[in-house]
């Protein structure tokens, strides 16, 4: 680890039911589970404050829901604390077997609050059926511990909650994940809580990162719990970096720089009908700072369209790519890194198994991503599949890369070696280092070029000697800033020209705001 990367904050990670197992048992072996759940409920119950000090429940009832697990008992927690803050608080609760949920239960009676029994009529009250709407649900029914289906008893329950949630427009705060999601998986079922914001502890989890589940847990906030981060890194099923961390890695360029140095990119793409492929990867490859873009195609029309779009690009058009590329090695000009793939029809697949024997840091995409390249690849390649793709490569259907990114990109790895960029709000990146989620972007970003765009970002970072799996880091949290910067400026529906165009912005304001080292 470099001494800049030293000074990043440790990432958040996500976690799954069988870490929180796991994390739980190390904590109870350390006799530290009933303070963490402490935490865990002061953390709700935080949370519950700041809404209602923001006006989302500005006054009455705070109903908490706690289930017969350990969610139920952090809801617990969290009553105690709301009653010590002085607010009025109803608390309905299944019977528990947990002993931590049983002592805070009885902490909770002793502070002068009588938990009620959960039932649909008990609920139905509570919920405003007959009387004043509370000003705040907790939902704190089921947490990680939660194994699909939902049970009918319970399912009625939420049920209710989500009908008068739409009814009298309450505000509804999940333990953790809301009730009835996976926590590893992004599917949403029928049955699921909606809540508006969610306090998810120790880190997130898949289903609040990944849509469609995502949209059911609302804001989400993490509390971080006291536990030690080596005990929760040590058991995370992803990493999330924070932007500290990605500045650190970029490439940093000396007043001196002459454009040699600045990384020589091939981008190897455009046929007939898909012509602006390889041209929107020469542009966010010129953004992300190549010093040389060259495009190569057996399409003329790549070249007549560079010239109009970047005359910065350099364009050839080759009868035979794949010979003309290997006459160009040969007399020992070499590119610093290669993209390949972009709208380049059915030629990819032959000539992404010769870019392979080149040895030189690669960008496989689109047309490129054939699952016959398995073993053919090495450490510097960077496969970056949508999930259509994805599935393709793995022999599965689009839904179940999109029920379980994570699981798709670990696989996707395993089988390809190399980097895995799996494309998606959020994007998955898979190497020997690991998993790692990105952050930010924006919803305008589901439209044409976007990947052709990453693919170049990608080939002028690994142009610039970044190792693949921190070119791939970088590369896509300086494409989703962009993204970002472009939502702001041009507002709903985003081109990849746009995004482009602030490539140089969201690397500043990367740096700027996370800088690494002033005297250097
Ligand atoms: N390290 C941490 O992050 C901590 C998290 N905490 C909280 O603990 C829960 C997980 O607790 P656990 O007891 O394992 O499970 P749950 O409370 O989520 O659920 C158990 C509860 O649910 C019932 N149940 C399970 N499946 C079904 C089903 N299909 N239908 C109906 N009911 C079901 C089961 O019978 C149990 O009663 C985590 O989310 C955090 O909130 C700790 O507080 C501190 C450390």
């Amino acid at each position: 680890m470099t001494r800049d990367q030293a000074q990043a904050r440790p990432p958040e990670v996500l976690l799954d039911a069988p870490a929180v197992r796991a994390i739980d048992e190390r904590l109870a072996r350390a006799g530290l589970l009933e303070l963490v759940m402490e935490e865990a409920g002061r953390a709700v119950a935080q949370a519950a404050l700041s809404l209602t000090a923001h006006g989302f429940a500005t006054h009455g009832r705070v109903l908490l829901l706690a289930g017969g697990g350990a969610n139920g008992g952090d809801a617990l927690v969290a009553a105690r604390h709301l009653h010590a803050a002085g607010l009025d608080v109803q608390v309905l609760a299944q019977p528990s077997r947990h002993p931590l949920t049983r002592a805070n239960r009885a902490r909770l009676r002793a502070v002068g609050v009588q938990p009620a029994l959960l039932t649909p009529a008990a609920l139905g009250r509570a919920l405003g059926l007959t009387g004043p709407v509370p000003a705040l649900v907790v939902d704190g029914l089921l947490g990680t511990g939660f194994r699909p289906p939902m049970r009918q008893d319970l399912a009625h329950l939420v049920t209710l909650l989500n009908a008068a949630r739409d009814r009298h427009a309450l505000t509804v705060l999940a333990i953790d994940l809301p009730s009835g999601l996976d926590a590893a998986s992004a599917a949403l079922p029928d049955v699921t809580v909606h809540a508006d914001h969610t306090v998810t502890l120790g880190g997130p989890k898949p289903a609040l990162v990944y849509g469609p589940a995502a949209h059911a847990a609302g804001q989400v906030r993490v509390a971080g719990l006291g536990v030690p981060h080596a005990w929760v890194d040590a058991h995370a099923v992803a990493r999330r970096p924070h932007d500290d961390t990605v500045a650190a890695l970029l490439p940093q360029r000396h007043a001196d720089a002459h454009k040699g140095d600045a990384g020589r990119v091939w981008i190897v793409g455009g046929h007939a009908g898909t012509v602006g492929a390889p041209v929107l990867a020469g542009l966010g490859a010129l953004r992300a700072g190549a010093g040389l873009v060259t495009l190569h195609s057996a399409e003329s029309g790549v070249a007549t369209l560079a010239v109009t779009q970047a005359p910065e690009l350099m364009a050839r058009t080759h009868h035979d790519p794949g010979a003309a590329l290997a006459a160009e090695l040969r007399a020992g000009r070499r590119p610093d890194a290669v993209a390949l793939g972009m709208g380049l029809g059915p030629d990819a697949a032959h000539l992404a198994r010769q870019a392979l024997t080149w040895q030189l840091p690669t960008v496989l995409d689109a047309d490129a991503l054939q699952p016959d390249l398995a073993g053919a690849g090495h450490a510097q390649v960077i496969w970056t599949p949508h999930p259509g793709e994805a599935a393709r490569l793995l022999g599965v259907t689009t839904p179940d890369i999109v029920r379980d990114p994570i699981a798709a990109a670990r696989a996707l790895q395993a089988r390809l070696g190399g980097v895995i960029v799996l494309k998606g709000g959020p994007t998955t990146i898979a190497s020997d280092d690991g998993v790692n989620v990105s952050r930010g972007g924006h919803p305008g970003m589901a439209s044409a070029g976007m990947g052709d765009t990453l693919g170049g970002i990608l080939a002028a970072l690994l142009a610039q000697r970044l190792p693949a799996p921190q070119a791939a880091l970088c590369g896509v949290r300086l494409h989703a800033r962009a993204g970002e910067l472009a939502g702001d400026r041009h507002g709903y529906g985003l081109s990849a020209s746009d995004l482009s165009s602030e490539l140089g912005h969201a690397w500043k304001i990367l740096t700027d705001a996370h800088p690494r080292n002033l005297l250097r």
